[in-house]
Parts: structure tokens; C-alpha cells; sequence
């Protein structure tokens, strides 16, 4: 029986989990919910998942309701070696780290725009919004100084979901090249990847174009 994951191909952390999908196989159904008509707010939707929030998995009885569990999830699940998701104990503690960084500080102050911009109408981007993600990308510049990938050296889920959020902050504050170097070099390596060209790049524009319209600019 094949899984069922409902997204949306503008939202960073349902891409996560589409391109982690992608990259383990994983026999799934791709379902759309379109947030603007509000289907996230559907008591069929709310039943599955309180939070009405993309994505959603869901693998027969078990609803998983966050990127970054779907992530864990279906690389524990469909991995076929350790290498995307280690088992060994220290670097997986060092992805699992990575992964809530990219929930708490990289997905969060992406969130603090897109809310106030694509829900409530809001017109402008604060000096502060724009400064939180100039730091954002200090930090990740940061551990791509200490590895060759966000976490390991090795590409782990923990580079994709950061990746899905990176490549759509973007739109909001581009990426100083001269300044975050090993980011922008990190960044231009992951769009090559295939399951970043089928499932990341036209939906981060699309969010991209979203913002522009809304913003007016
Ligand atoms: N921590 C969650 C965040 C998911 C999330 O906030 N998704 C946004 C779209 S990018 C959403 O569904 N927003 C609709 C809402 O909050 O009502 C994850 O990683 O899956």
C-alpha cells in the first residue's frame, strides 16, 4: 500500500519531504492542499492533522505531521545504508541537531515573513526580519566552515531540509556570495541534484513570486 503525502510545492518544508521521498524511493501518493483556498482548515484535514500545516505523511495508521519526523521517519524506514540519515550515535546527535536548528532558527524567521506577508496582508520586510536571516545565513556558513555538509561530510537529511528553507529565504534576503562563500558553494551544489530539480526549484520561485506579488514589488 503506498504512502500518502499532502503538500504543497511552495512550502519549503514540504519539499523536504518530497525530495526525501524522491531520494528513498518511497512509494508514495502526492496529494495538494491548497492553503489559500484553506483546505488546511477542512475537518477531514484538521482530523489528520491539528496543527493544519503542510506536509503531512501518512503510512496506514501512522500520521507524522513535520518535515523534519517525516524526514527521520522515512530515512529509518526506506534507507537502504546509514549514510543519508548515521546511525552511528555522535553524528546522528550532530543531523538531529541540524534538523531542529533548521525548524527552530532557519524555518522560523522564514515563517515570521511569509505569515505576516502571504496571511495577514502585510506590505513591508523589517530591518530586523532581514537581519535575523542575514544571521541565519551566518550560522550556516558557519558549519559548512567545519564540514563539507551542513552536518557531516557526507549529504544527510539534515542538508535537505535546510536546503528547501535556504534556497526560498533567498527571495526574501539574497545570498551575499563574497560573505557566505561556502553557502553559496553548498547551495549551487545541492540545486544540482536531481531530486532539488524535481522537487525544489520551481517550487521555492514559485514561493518567490508569491512574496513579490504580495509585497508589490
Ligand atoms: N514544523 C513544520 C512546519 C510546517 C508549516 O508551518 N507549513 C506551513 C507552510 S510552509 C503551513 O502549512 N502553514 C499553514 C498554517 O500554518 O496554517 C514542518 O517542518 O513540517
Amino acid at each position: 500500500m503506498s504512502l500518502m503525502l499532502y503538500k504543497l510545492n511552495a512550502s519549503p518544508p514540504a519539499r523536504t519531504a518530497m525530495m526525501v521521498c524522491e531520494l528513498f524511493k518511497v512509494p508514495v501518493k502526492m496529494v495538494d492542499v491548497n492553503l489559500s483556498k484553506g483546505e488546511h482548515f477542512s475537518p477531514e484535514y484538521l482530523k489528520r492533522n491539528p496543527l493544519h500545516t503542510v506536509p503531512t505523511l501518512e503510512d496506514g495508521d501512522l500520521i507524522i505531521t513535520d518535515s523534519h519526523a517525516i524526514a527521520m521517519y522515512l530515512a529509518d524506514k526506506y534507507g537502504k545504508d546509514d549514510s543519508l540519515y548515521p546511525k552511528d550515535l555522535k553524528s546522528r546527535a550532530i543531523v538531529n541537531q541540524r534538523l531542529f536548528f533548521d525548524s527552530t532558527v532557519l524555518f522560523s524567521r522564514m515563517r515570521s515573513v511569509t505569515v505576516p506577508v502571504i496571511i495577514e496582508g502585510c506590505k513591508t520586510v523589517t530591518e530586523k526580519q532581514i537581519n535575523d536571516i542575514i544571521e541565519a545565513y551566518g550560522y550556516v556558513e558557519t558549519y559548512l566552515s567545519n564540514t563539507k555538509f551542513i552536518a557531516t561530510n557526507n549529504l544527510t537529511i539534515a542538508d535537505i531540509s535546510a536546503y528547501a528553507v535556504v534556497s526560498s529565504l533567498l527571495f526574501i534576503v539574497p545570498l551575499d556570495g563574497a560573505k557566505f562563500p561556502k553557502t553559496q558553494t553548498w547551495l549551487n551544489e545541492m540545486e544540482k541534484k536531481p531530486f532539488a530539480q524535481k522537487y525544489n526549484v520551481n517550487g521555492a520561485a514559485e514561493l518567490g513570486a508569491l512574496l513579490k506579488e504580495k509585497l508589490g514589488s
